[in-house]
Formats: structure tokens, sequence, C-alpha cells
């Protein structure tokens, strides 16, 4: 599978992201079909040490038996340790071509793109794929910049070309189809599967709404 495609439902969650057992919650949304997986553990009471690469490893293990890439979010050295299969940094986290120089040479790099320009530069420094957003507001991200819209998603589709491209930040089953067709490979989402009553059927109807004429 190309990056490209693993973009398509793109899960992110952190233990403090979900009610039930957040094993369980990833479990079920390998079975509802996500085809990439970014553990971002981090925020209030977020597990830390040897309790958070615990989870890393087991989360790991639960994506390799459904064949999904596992990142880690920010922690790059997590991502070594547990023999992830890449690592996504954002503006603030570290800058790609220290985290390219430290890791393995088939790991996937994902960067943040908050703005047109920060694209734009992410693609020139040679990122496997960008993260666009917030699209839309969001209540789980406090930090989250300005939601750049549609039109902004487009303009950066537009301006990066054919690297792969996925939209972040308050993506939900109603407005998926509209991010696909305004240039995004893949949505990527926390809420839309983690606060869901059901992960199997939240990342099911998900990924019907990505396939778009
Ligand atoms: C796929 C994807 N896109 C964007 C982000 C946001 O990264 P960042 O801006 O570094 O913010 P944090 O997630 O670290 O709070 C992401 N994690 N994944
Ligand atoms: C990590 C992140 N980066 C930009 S918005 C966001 C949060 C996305 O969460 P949700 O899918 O619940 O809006
Ligand atoms: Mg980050």
């Amino acid at each position: 599978m190309t990056i490209r495609h693993s973009l398509q439902v793109y899960f992110i969650m952190g233990s403090n992201n979900c009610i039930d057992n957040p094993l369980y919650v990833l479990e079920q949304a390998l079975a509802g079909g996500i085809t990439m997986f970014q553990f971002r553990e981090k925020g209030r009471g977020a597990k830390t040490g040897t309790d958070k690469q615990k989870l890393a490893l087991q989360m790991k293990e639960l994506c390799r038996r459904y064949h999904v890439p596992f990142l880690v979010n920010d922690d790059v050295d997590l991502a070594i340790k547990v023999g992830a299969d890449g690592i996504h940094v954002g503006q603030e986290d570290e800058p790609i071509d220290s985290v390219r120089r430290r890791c393995p040479e088939h790991f996937i790099v994902g960067v943040s793109a908050t703005n047109v320009h920060e694209a734009v530069e992410a693609d020139s420094a040679g990122a496997d794929y960008i993260g666009a957003g917030p699209v839309f507001a969001t209540a789980t991200k406090h930090d989250a910049k300005t939601p750049i819209g549609l039109e902004g998603l487009a303009e950066i589709r537009r301006l990066i070309g054919n690297t792969p491209l996925v939209a972040i930040g308050g993506i939900q089953e109603k407005n998926a189809a509209e991010v696909i067709k305004a240039g995004a490979d893949g949505i990527s989402v926390i809420s839309a599967i983690s606060a869901s009553e059901n992960a199997l059927t939240a990342a099911q109807q998900l990924k019907l709404r990505t396939i778009v004429n």
C-alpha cells in the first residue's frame, strides 16, 4: 500500500481521548477499516515513561496484526525505540532534517501545516505526507490554530502538487466527503472515532464517506 492510500482513514488517539480501554477502541477501529494509526499520548492524564512505552508497544502489535502503519506523534525517541513505522511532527516539534538523520530510512515522516506557507515548506523539506489543518473547528486540540477551511485545504493541494495530503481537525461523517473533494487524499480524525459509541461502525462509516466520485 502506498502512503497516499494509507492516509484514507487515519485514526489518531491517546489514552485520554477515549472512555473505554484504548486498546479495545483501537482494535475496534482497526476492525472497522482504518488505514493508518498515530499514537498521540499528550495532555491531561497522559501516560509517560515506561507506561507510555508499554501502551505504544501494545498498539504497535495490534496495528501489525491488521497490516496498518503505526506512527508516533512528537516523540521521536519513542518511535525509534518501539520500532514504529513512522513519526508525525508539527511546526513546534523536532525539525524534519534532524528526524531523518535519527530515524531508519524506511520511516514515514509526516509534517503538520497550519497554513499554505508551512505546507510548501514541509513539501520542500521532503515530508512523506502533510497533515493540513485544522480544517474545521475542533475541541480536541486546545492550542489548535484558526481553521483553514476547505478553501485553505484546496489551496494547499494546488501548491504542493501530488504530495500525499491528509486533512485534520473537526472532521466527522457529515463533512468527510467535502474534504476529499477539496483535494485531500484522506481524513485524519480523533474524536469522530475515539468519542463515538462504536469505534468499529464509526470507522466503517467514515471510510465510506472518503469514496467520492
Ligand atoms: C496527521 C496529523 N496532522 C497534524 C497533526 C498536528 O500536529 P502538531 O501540530 O504537532 O500538534 P500535536 O498533534 O502534536 O498536538 C497531527 N498530530 N497529525
Ligand atoms: C491533532 C490536531 N491537529 C490539528 S486539529 C487536531 C485535533 C483533531 O481532533 P478531532 O478529529 O477530534 O477534531
Ligand atoms: Mg506535535
